[in-house]
């Protein structure tokens, strides 16, 4: 059993030890064994079906494991934590929210007063690129903007872990690039631990210190320093 010490403001190790993940009777994931260092960027490429949401979702505690188990530094994972951020394909905003209060909600779950939430909200919103659009509702933004509030939302309380879902899936190939490059440059500056869903090879080998690829069958096999072609054969 991994035991490792919460330090705040670092990554978080996350563990699968033989977890078994399903919906009703449809077992989808059967004995998955992975461990995530802490700020480790671990990207898992797999065809559609395979599950890939499936395993985001038992490390977000959005779904419970049925055998084995999920830790997040040792702890088992028992609900969702403002601690493991989620990021969706799918844009999760409120949509009566302005970008400001979508992006202050963390915040005041957490009970952060709100000089203080207005403050460390702004500074996100102006680090992913939409100073100036604070006031606008998500319906007045393009889709790559509101990834970029999502980005913003996620990342504003701090989180030890961020779990991403395709989360650039449905944007034109030059508003990815962007939000490639923006991820990057942010997770740079942060501790967090990611581990981050993609059906895009070229995005795996961007992204991820490590790729993994989630076969047919379940198995999670890692593909670290493997080329493109190596990892479309496996998928
Ligand atoms: N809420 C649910 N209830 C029942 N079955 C589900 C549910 N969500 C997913 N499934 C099934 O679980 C399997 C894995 O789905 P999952 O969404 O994890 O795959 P995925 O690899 O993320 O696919 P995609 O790349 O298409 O998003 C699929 O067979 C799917 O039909």
């Amino acid at each position: 059993m991994t035991t490792v010490t919460t330090t705040t403001g670092k990554g978080m190790r996350l563990v699968l030890a033989g977890a078994a993940l399903g919906y009703g009777a449809h077992p989808v994931l059967d004995e998955v064994r992975l461990e995530v260092a802490p700020g480790e960027v671990v990207v898992v490429v797999g065809s559609s079906g395979s599950g890939k949401s499936t395993l985001l979702r038992g490390l977000a505690g959005l779904l419970a494991p049925r055998a084995g188990r999920i830790l997040a530094d040792g702890a088992e994972v028992r609900g969702p934590s403002p601690d493991r951020a989620m990021i969706f394909q799918e844009d999760g905003l409120l949509p009566w929210r302005s970008v400001l209060r979508n992006v202050e909600l963390p915040l005041g779950i957490r009970g952060v007063g709100r000089a203080e939430r207005r403050r460390a909200a702004l500074t996100w919103i102006d680090r992913v690129g939409l100073a100036g659009f604070a006031d606008r509702l998500p319906r007045e933004l393009s889709g790559g903007m509101r990834q970029r509030v999502q980005l913003a939302r996620a990342l504003v309380g701090t989180p030890r872990a961020v779990l991403m879902d395709e989360p650039f899936g449905a944007l034109d190939a030059q508003t990815r690039a962007e939000m490639q490059r923006l991820l990057l440059d942010v997770l740079r500056d942060t501790a967090a631990t990611v581990v981050f869903v993609t059906h895009d090879v070229d995005e795996a080998l961007l992204l991820g210190d490590r790729v993994l690829v989630l076969g047919r069958t379940g198995g999670l096999r890692s593909l670290t320093g493997a080329t493109r072609e190596q990892i479309v054969k496996e998928l």
